[in-house]
């Protein structure tokens, strides 16, 4: 398990992650949410003692990270694509990962196999494409064989066949027990991996809940109905006090779950009906609505504007980014 418990990070004024108390449980995957700059990576790194924290603790199986024997053996990560020497083939990085970490070497021919990367383990690593940095930053992780695994942004560059094996592969990690938690901007990758949701906004915790709860309790439902006698269905509808909240001339929509009594209805005035369909909203409709009020960074809508202002000193791109 990851338990965090009051975990707090602050960078000057900024408080990127507030408050977070939740825990990231074995045999399920634990997709971590939040719009861009919620505080992921920083609560990644957290637990992964790159952070120290301002406040409040993060524990791994009940030890801090810096406590762990061979840490690798216990928590496998993907943080950063690319964070190794380009000098060297995928092997040896590899290698250099395992001897430290009191790994046999062995292994390292069994990780790179199971990420695809055997026909160029003997690579330099700085000609590697994204995707390629990708699989070997997974197979990093699962070098020590660890029952936790934390993945920040790895579908990050792959190529669809890529994403699907990543999904599998999470999946089947998730299966054999272990802790996965991953982030992903990707709300329709999401939705096909992530069994349980902790979504974050401007730090703190916004949601800790399965994915089915969290959808439910984040959407809005609606019937969606199509006839070919439209007047009628209408007339039908407003007799029982039912609202049309979207009278469309080919589709109406109604709100709430009203599927059954609409069907009723229709069976009763002798109404055709060609499509009684109940909709739920998507993950990212969901997310959407939750984190309203925590987007920190809005793209404003239409064309692109002439000549900007220069930024003040305080907003320079880059200027507060990854310092110390
Ligand atoms: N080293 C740092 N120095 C100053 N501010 C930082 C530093 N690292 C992160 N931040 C700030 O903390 C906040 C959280 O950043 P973080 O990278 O954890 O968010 P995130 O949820 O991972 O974002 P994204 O989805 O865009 O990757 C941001 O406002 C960021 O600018």
């Amino acid at each position: 398990m990851i338990e965090l418990e009051g975990l707090t990070k602050r960078y000057g004024e900024k408080v990127a992650v507030n408050d977070l108390t939740c825990t990231v449980r074995p045999g399920v995957i634990t997709g971590f949410l939040g719009p861009n700059g919620a505080g992921k990576s920083t609560t990644m790194r957290m637990v992964l003692g790159l952070d120290r924290p301002t406040a409040g603790d993060v524990r791994i199986d009940g030890r801090h990270y810096d406590r762990l024997k061979d840490p690798l053996t216990y928590v496998g990560a993907l943080l950063e694509a690319k964070a190794w020497h380009g000098g060297r083939s995928a092997y040896n990085h590899l290698l250099c990962l395992a001897q430290s970490n009191g790994i046999p070497a062995r292994r390292v021919r069994e990780v790179l196999d199971t990420v695809g990367l055997t026909a160029v383990a003997r690579k330099k690593t700085k000609g590697f494409s994204l995707g390629m940095g990708q699989r070997l930053g997974i197979a990093g992780a699962l070098l020590g064989d660890p029952r936790i695994l934390m993945f920040d942004e790895p579908v990050n560059g792959l190529d669809p066949e890529g994403i699907h094996w990543i999904r599998n592969l999470m999946k089947s990690l998730a299966a054999q027990g272990r802790t996965v938690f991953v982030s992903s901007h990707l709300m329709s990758e999401m939705a096909l991996t992530a069994d349980h949701l902790i979504v974050i906004g401007q730090g703190r915790l916004l949601a800790d809940s399965s994915m089915a709860d969290f959808i439910a309790q984040n959407s809005r439902s609606r019937v969606r109905i199509r006839t070919p006698q439209r007047e009628r269905l209408l007339d039908v509808l407003q007799g029982a006090g039912i609202t049309v909240v979207d009278p469309g001339a080919e589709v109406l929509e109604v709100d709430g779950d009203k599927s059954e009594a609409i069907g009723e209805l229709a069976a009763r005035y002798r109404v055709v009906l060609h499509e009684l369909s109940p909709q739920r909203s998507s993950l990212e409709e969901a997310f959407m609505r939750l984190t309203a009020g925590s987007v920190e960074y809005h793209a404003h809508d239409g064309p692109p504007s002439g000549p900007r202002e220069r930024p003040g000193p305080r907003q320079q791109w880059g200027s507060e980014w990854r310092k110390g």
